[in-house]
């Protein structure tokens, strides 16, 4: 990778003698949002810990923005941003203040009157933490993780309890960090988010990297795309299932849908148009990538 701002090799990490990173490798471009899923348990958030610094590795290689998160903590600390969990804040804490308490504490890097205006806060400004809805406060810890103007910046379940249009808006922000020249790193259980938002995505699986890439690139790898088109009867259907690479045939009395390898759906195609079938809503359907993820974690083709 040209230009690196994350690498981890080899990574491995026990809590009272249980193994929870068990040889984790990855590695995470400079302005890349990147996210990193997986199951309940599978070492994403004690990576990130340890990415930051927060927790000591037990063995492998860790180097952010090619510093060690262990022995130049100091160094790191400035460059990097973080997500704070909603209990991190007391309930008095005014929004106003807390802006201006982090940007004091990172040396007013950012005049936090242009974060307020850039995360739609100034409205809030005299409220207290307490009083706010969980949108407006992911809002203000998004904005708090950004007040150093970080060059890596670790976010947790983003978007999680927010509405539709305050996911949007959340997305558009961490894209805006990114823009403005940022690593994003984001730990998500959403798929649709990790699709929508990630350049790539890292699966955890039992403490290693079951796989990385594009989200279209896992979607791929999960091995099958659905042919979906109209069929006015089930016997135009017959013997395609003889096609090479297809797997699976419905027909749900006026919708034919096949599942095939992307390969066959050419073959597909061309079968259906020997046989006269105007289909004029032939369409392929790729699967999503929660599809995907968990065709993956449940031992599917990798
Ligand atoms: N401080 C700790 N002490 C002991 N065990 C821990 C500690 N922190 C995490 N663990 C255990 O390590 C494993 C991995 O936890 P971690 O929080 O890294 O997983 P995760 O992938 O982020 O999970 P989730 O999706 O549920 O947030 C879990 O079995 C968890 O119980």
């Amino acid at each position: 990778m040209e230009n690196t701002a994350i690498q981890v090799q080899d990574l491995h990490k026990s809590y009272d003698g249980q193994t929870v990173l068990r040889g984790l490798s990855l590695e995470v471009g400079a302005g890349e949002i990147f996210g990193i899923a997986g199951r309940n348990g599978a070492g994403k958030t004690t990576t990130v810990e340890i990415l930051q610094g927060l927790r000591r590795r037990d063995g492998g290689h860790v180097a952010v923005l090619g510093l060690d998160p262990d022995r130049d903590r100091s160094r790191l600390r400035p460059l990097v941003g973080s997500q704070l969990q909603t209990s991190a804040l007391p309930d008095g804490l005014r929004v106003g203040e807390a802006l201006r308490l982090f940007a004091r504490l990172a040396s007013d890097v950012v005049d936090w009157r242009e974060l307020a205006d850039a995360w739609s806060l100034r409205p809030l400004l005299k409220k207290p933490f307490g009083a706010l809805s969980g949108g407006q406060r992911q809002r203000l810890l998004l904005a708090l993780a950004l007040v150093n103007r970080p060059r890596v910046v670790f976010l947790d379940e983003l978007t999680q309890g927010l509405d539709p249009s305050a996911r949007r808006d959340t997305w558009r922000l961490v894209e805006q960090a990114r823009d403005d020249g940022a690593t994003v790193v984001l730990v998500t259980h959403d798929m649709d988010e990790a699709e929508r938002l990630c350049d790539r995505v890292a699966v955890l699986h039992e403490g290693r990297l079951l796989t990385c890439g594009r989200p279209s690139e896992l979607t791929t790898v999960a091995g099958t795309v659905s042919v979906r088109f109209s069929s006015p009867t089930a016997a135009l259907l017959d013997g395609l299932e003889r096609v090479p690479g297809v797997s699976e045939i419905g027909y749900d009395g006026a919708h034919a849908a096949v599942t095939a390898d992307p390969r066959a759906v050419v073959h597909v195609a061309a079968e259906l148009a020997r046989r006269e079938l105007s289909a004029d809503d032939f369409a392929v359907v790729r699967p999503s990538l929660e599809d995907a993820v968990v065709t993956l974690l449940n031992g599917g083709s990798r």
